[in-house]
């Protein structure tokens, strides 16, 4: 069993809609119900903010703190983990100039966001990710890129590193006259990265697959079957250096077309993540609904499932209005589900009745207008 990370104090200051909240916790999962625009996803957002990047909402940190207030904002949380109790907090200074905020680890400042992924991951489900699968393939690529990342940082600078490269392809091209030296050698350059993030995407979605593969286990979420394309299609067996030969010889015939297209139209910006639902043999963006949001949620407690096997501790959930597309049998298989990962989950709804199946194992709260209270 993944040891179990718990978030048991959270305070925000002039973060969104809150002036100030204070919630103790007892490390049960947490539902979070009350009405549009009561606050509920803000406290989701508030936790993602502690882990790297930009939260939930992949927000500004300027209009993160409350309007009308100074622009800045804090978030602070006591966290059982791992090393025992840990103080992580994060925020903006009151009138602070600088775009990037502060993070601090037991009262001191981090020297970046990633060291909180020492103590706690944290993934997230928000209706704003309800178009993958019928949303563009740039979409798809972006959500297992964010996958890939979670579990190995170094994949951000291989793919910045290859647009780079590509974007200096796509110059010397455009301008007619180049050195066949010098684009040979941005093109190995290209390869080597490119095809090193299609492995590690590779890699990411094979596991996933096999995680998301619930046949037999009685769960109400459809298994998917995952395969990546777009690039380098069916060579999937061969050796890194074979692919990079295969990928430079593709981006040197390819060079005329290029140059016509004004862009490269071979590489790992071209994958695309298809996912097809199992039993009915249908890609996911012809599936209902409430088939897509299943199959969707499915796939990120997969990614749950894969950060527990792979780390030794469970990952904080943050399940926004998850219940609603739900019937009452996939409700509670995914209560069970939650609880078979071993975490804390923060879930919201507008409907406390959505989520009675998790009874006691749930601490109740309401959300109203900025505050928040125990639910009686
Ligand atoms: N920087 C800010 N300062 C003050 N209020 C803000 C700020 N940003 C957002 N809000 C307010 O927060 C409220 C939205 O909160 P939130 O998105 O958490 O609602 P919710 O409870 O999840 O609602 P729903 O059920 O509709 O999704 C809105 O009223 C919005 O105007």
């Amino acid at each position: 069993m993944p040891q179990k990370v718990t978030i048991n104090r959270l305070t925000l200051s002039a973060f969104r809609n809150y002036d100030h909240a204070s919630l103790n916790l007892d490390g049960r999962h947490v539902v979070l119900t009350g009405e549009n625009g009561a606050g509920k996803t803000n406290l989701l957002e508030a936790i993602s903010f502690f882990s790297p990047g930009r939260g939930l909402r992949r927000a500004v940190y300027a209009d993160v703190g409350k309007q009308g207030a100074d622009a800045g904002f804090s978030i602070f949380a006591e966290v059982d983990g791992m090393d025992g109790t840990v103080e992580i907090g994060t925020g903006l200074l009151p009138g602070s100039e600088t775009a990037s905020r502060r993070v601090r680890i037991n009262a001191t400042d981090a020297k970046s966001a990633d060291e909180l992924l020492d103590h706690l991951r944290i993934l997230w489900l928000t209706p704003a990710m309800d178009g993958l699968f019928t949303g563009g393939a740039s979409d798809r690529r972006r959500f297992i890129d964010r996958l890939v990342l979670s579990l190995d940082p170094t994949h951000g600078r291989r793919a910045s590193d290859f647009e780079r490269s590509m974007k200096m392809r796509n110059k010397l091209l455009e301008e007619g006259r180049y050195d066949a030296d010098w684009i040979g050698a941005i093109e190995k350059q290209m390869a080597g990265l490119g095809v090193a993030m299609k492995m590690a995407r590779s890699e990411l979605v094979s596991l996933l697959a096999h995680l998301a593969d619930r046949d037999g286990s009685g769960s109400a979420f459809p298994s998917a079957d995952l395969s990546l394309t777009g690039f380098l299609d069916g060579m999937e067996g061969l050796p890194a250096l074979d692919l990079e030969d295969q990928y430079i010889e593709l981006l040197q015939q390819g060079r005329y077309r290029d140059q016509a297209a004004g862009r490269t139209l071979e590489g790992p910006h071209r994958t695309d993540l298809n996912v097809l639902h199992r039993d009915k043999k249908i890609e996911a963006g012809l599936c209902s609904t409430g088939e897509q949001k299943a199959l969707l949620t499915g796939l990120v407690l997969a990614h749950a499932q894969l950060t527990a096997n792979l780390t030794g501790a469970a990952p904080i959930l943050l399940l926004d209005e998850i219940a609603a597309h739900f019937d009452m049998r996939r409700r509670a298989s995914l209560f069970d589900l939650i609880d078979q990962l071993g975490g804390q989950a923060f879930m919201t709804g507008t409907d406390r009745h959505l989520f009675e199946a998790l009874g006691e194992r749930a601490l109740q709260l309401t959300v109203s207008n900025g505050s928040i209270n125990v639910s009686s």
